[in-house]
């Protein structure tokens, strides 16, 4: 494991496009949500006003990979989006590393290699585009899953982390971050109340909330705290520690021991 230094500590800048999110100004608004272009154009700022911590779960997962890299391996962010964080990873890892970022929306994949064309090129940067649940694993010491596992049918979600567990060199790790619900009624409606506060605080209108919570039913399907983490269990990994929860969005850490 590398050891720190002053520089892990620095609250980076993250490379975000500011076009502004107003999908759901708009009438007829997309439904179902999808990955498609329309979101592709404008997701950066609608993940960054849309997830409270986002930026905060960025740097720490660069704090993670730096601190958990074995040179020779992989790093693998799955659902890499517009590519933010292999972009930041790629500034603030100072050992040339094979980045690999999959999604299976094209048009985030795009966007991705826009952003990631600036990167030093002692970096191998592949980004693949295709389903988490195709996708090999093997030789990785860091796979990323930042609010992805949650698109994904639930039924596949078990196989996916398998995989991961399986593909990770001894040592590695998974930095995962989900949205969750909880399992007492009175709690979630409180948090959901909460969390659209926080939204409504980054510019978001009532109808423009109702209108993406409409959307996102049954696409984004959260699961509860205790059920993703019996399910890392399941998968193999003994060691879970949470980094951080706040509203229904969790972040924790998973090492293969
Ligand atoms: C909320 S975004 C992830 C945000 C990103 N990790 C970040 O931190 O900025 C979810 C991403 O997962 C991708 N996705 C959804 N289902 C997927 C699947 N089955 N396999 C691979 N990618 C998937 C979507 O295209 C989208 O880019
Ligand atoms: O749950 C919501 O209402 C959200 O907007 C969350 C969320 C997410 O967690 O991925 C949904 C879609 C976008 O990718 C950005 C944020």
């Amino acid at each position: 494991m590398n050891s720190p230094n002053s520089s892990d500590f620095l609250h980076p800048e993250l490379f975000l496009d500011p076009t502004w999110d107003a999908l759901f100004e708009q009438s007829p608004y997309p439904k179902p949500f999808a990955f498609n272009e329309d979101v592709a154009r404008v997701f950066d700022n609608m993940v960054s006003r849309s997830i409270p911590l986002y930026r905060e779960a960025i740097a720490a997962a660069v704090h993670w990979t730096r601190a958990y890299y074995q040179p020779g391996t992989r790093i693998i962010d799955v659902g890499c989006s517009t590519g933010t964080l292999l972009e930041l990873l790629g500034r603030f890892l100072a050992e040339p590393a094979i980045l690999v970022g999959v999604d299976n929306a094209q048009a985030m994949l795009d966007k991705a290699q826009q952003k990631l064309n600036t990167l030093p090129a002692h970096h191998q940067v592949e980004l693949v585009c295709d389903r988490a649940e195709a996708v090999s694993f093997e030789n990785s010491s860091v796979v990323i899953l930042n609010y992805t596992l949650q698109f994904l049918p639930v039924h596949h979600r078990q196989q996916v982390l398998n995989a991961i567990y399986s593909g990770l060199v001894p040592g590695g790790l998974l930095f995962l971050s989900e949205k969750v619900k909880s399992p007492y009624p009175r709690f979630q409606e409180q948090l959901t109340r909460h969390y659209e506060a926080f939204k409504t605080r980054n510019g978001y209108a009532q109808t423009e909330i109702e209108r993406k919570k409409e959307a996102l039913e049954n696409v984004l399907v959260p699961l509860t705290e205790a059920q993703q983490i019996a399910m890392l269990h399941r998968a193999g990994f003994k060691q879970v520690e949470i980094l951080s929860k706040f509203h229904n969005f969790l972040t924790l850490v998973a090492e293969k021991t």
